[in-house]
């Protein structure tokens, strides 16, 4: 059990052969393995140098500590105002901390948030993890735990109402808030098993996948690879969440394999 730090990124390794990667540029989960098969789905495209966000973002967090408890494998990570670019400052002058803990045990994979308000004014923020889960095809993947709520959905700027499981035939840009079940299944297919989200202390839900037109149109995704990936997002982003001075505020997602 073991956590590694390179210059540019955090390795997770847990005895069972589980292993983990986190990019300091955004703090962005780059890999997460058990039985030497990945879960999370990485553009080809995807730059890893610092010259554009990997698909998340794009300040370089710092990494602060680690740890191996019983069975779990932690790893934290840092973001505060001196770290992010004067520009950024400008447009969001406020002061906080943020820590995100990635922690790695032999099948489940927990991300977690802690956000304080550090400076004499209140303010607020909104925050959504977005995990690209790999699947073999997309055509084949059922979204269970969201059936009959109701959702924005982004690409016809309307309303509607989710029947069933979500399958992906065309783009979906779906924005589920205050959802009541705390836990998400993404089924990959017949025999293909899939992965569960579990929710804490977040509440809505984003499920994306951008077909062929948006695809084209992202210069870090390949063409074609809408078929491999589905992102399904858990955070806050109906509403803000609004800390006032001194205030704190935690949300975690677990991943875990069905
Ligand atoms: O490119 P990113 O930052 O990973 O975002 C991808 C998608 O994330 C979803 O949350 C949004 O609803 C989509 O509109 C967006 O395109």
């Amino acid at each position: 059990m073991s956590v590694s730090q390179q210059s540019d990124k955090t390795i997770l390794i847990h005895s069972s052969g589980a292993s983990a990667e986190v990019y300091l540029l955004g703090a962005t989960l780059t890999s997460w393995k058990t039985n030497n098969k990945e879960h999370i789905f990485l553009s080809e495209k995807s730059l890893l140098d610092g010259s554009k966000p990997i698909r998340g973002g794009n300040s370089r967090f710092a990494p602060l500590t680690s740890s191996v408890i019983e069975n779990k494998v932690i790893a934290k990570f840092g973001l505060d105002p001196t770290m992010i670019s004067d520009e950024h400052r400008k447009l969001w002058p406020f002061n906080f901390t943020l820590v995100y803990t990635v922690t790695l045990t032999a099948d489940t994979l927990e991300t977690k948030l802690h956000v304080q308000n550090t400076g004499d004014k209140a303010f607020d923020f909104n925050t959504l993890m977005h995990t690209y889960f790999l699947v073999p095809n997309v055509a084949t993947v059922k979204v269970h735990g969201l059936d009959q709520l109701g959702y924005m959905d982004k690409v016809t700027q309307q309303n509607a109402k989710q029947e069933g499981d979500i399958t992906v035939g065309g783009e979906v840009d779906k924005v589920f808030a205050d959802v009541a079940n705390d836990d998400i299944q993404v089924h990959f297919g017949a025999g293909q098993g899939g992965v569960q989200v579990h929710l804490d202390g977040v509440r809505d839900i984003v499920v994306w996948n951008p077909w062929v037109d948006k695809s084209v149109g992202m210069s870090d995704f390949g063409d074609d690879e809408y078929h491999r990936m589905i992102c399904v997002e858990a955070g806050q982003v109906a509403r803000f969440i609004s800390l006032a001075s001194g205030g704190s505020w935690e949300g975690r997602q677990v991943l875990s394999l069905l």
